[in-house]
């Protein structure tokens, strides 16, 4: 990642100079499943083969570690580190960046996490969600991702999912946010492809990615301008998703129509139970993965789901191998 100069109006109202980070987060992120044994081990060695998978023959531009799909409210410190390490390595063998989920309602441990990722020096950018539970109102939130923007030394995507925080950000507020140096975009998944997102898309920040972040509606959102994705689906089919952003950016628009309708079906397959436990249902299917065991509270998804996901995520339909 290279820094640059940015020179603005800070907070106090003051002109300032920063360093900006010259990001380009456009493309497809592949938020990986942790794996784990039967008896819930972590299984690093089928993490780094999915890495290098999504990296090498997916096309994806990058992965997330550490996102909800990696389950990562249930892994210890050192499993995370370990999850970290893994995902560094592959990107830095395919020279692609990796960001980092970093979900707290404690400002001050999330800036102390965001310190130590970026000594690590692995990192592109830290996935960071509204404070989750606290419901702090929305000056709290926004004072909470300057804080991070303006001490945790790392670039940040912000992570709009009210469902999961319940707090909406709202146009204004990512405007704002992506007005700060250090936010170099937002992982959008507001549920809605609505006045706001087209808004948002219509004129965002300079140098702010927009990437979907709710799979069954990212054909429409990339149509509607956004940059990219970070889609749990894409741990399945990886390479459909990462054509279907390059077509919807080169205009190509029929046949990713077609192809974003066919994945959007799958999409819902995967999420008919709460993320991850279908995704890991077939990857298990698959041979990818030793288990398709999840952590409580979360329950293995029912053996109807996998199979329906499973036969969705075979090969292309026919009338899509044409495009
Ligand atoms: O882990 C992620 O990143 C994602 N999580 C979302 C969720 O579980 O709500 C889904 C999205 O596809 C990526």
């Amino acid at each position: 990642m290279n820094w640059i100069y940015w020179v603005g109006v800070g907070q106090a109202g003051r002109m300032e100079t920063r360093m900006h980070p010259e990001a380009d987060l456009s493309g497809l992120f592949v938020p990986l499943v942790t794996p784990f044994t039967d008896d819930l081990r972590l299984a690093p060695d089928a993490l780094a083969r999915l890495a290098d998978e999504a990296l090498s023959t997916g096309g994806a531009r990058g992965l997330v570690a550490l996102g909800t799909t990696a389950e990562a409210a249930t892994l210890t410190a050192e499993e995370k580190q370990t999850v970290v390490r893994v995902c560094a390595a592959a990107c830095r063998a395919h020279g692609a960046p990796l960001i980092v989920g970093v979900g707290t309602n404690d400002t001050a441990s999330a800036v102390t996490s965001l310190r130590e990722l970026a000594a690590q020096g692995d990192v592109a950018a830290a996935l960071v969600p509204a404070p989750p539970y606290t419901r702090p109102g929305l000056a709290g939130t926004l004072a909470h991702f300057t804080a991070l923007a303006e001490h945790g030394g790392l670039p940040l995507v912000v992570y709009d999912i009210p469902y999961r925080t319940g707090q909406a950000l709202g146009t204004s507020a990512l405007t704002a946010l992506g007005e700060l140096p250090e936010v170099v975009g937002v992982k959008y998944a507001t549920g809605a492809i609505d006045a706001a997102a087209v808004e948002l898309l219509g004129a965002p920040p300079a140098g702010f990615a927009v990437l979907g972040g709710d799979d069954a509606v990212i054909s429409p959102l990339l149509a509607a301008g956004a940059h990219g994705g970070i889609l749990a689906s894409a741990n399945v089919r990886t390479a459909d998703y990462a054509e279907l952003i390059a077509l919807w950016r080169s205009g190509a628009a029929g046949p990713a129509r077609r192809l974003g309708a066919e994945l959007a079906r799958l999409s819902a397959a995967l999420f008919a139970e709460p993320n991850p436990t279908v995704i890991k249902g077939v990857l298990h299917a698959q041979g990818r993965i030793p288990s398709p065991a999840v952590r409580l509270p979360l329950l293995a998804a029912a053996p109807e789901s996998v199979r329906r996901a499973v036969e969705l995520s075979a090969e292309r339909s026919p009338s899509m191998t044409a495009v």
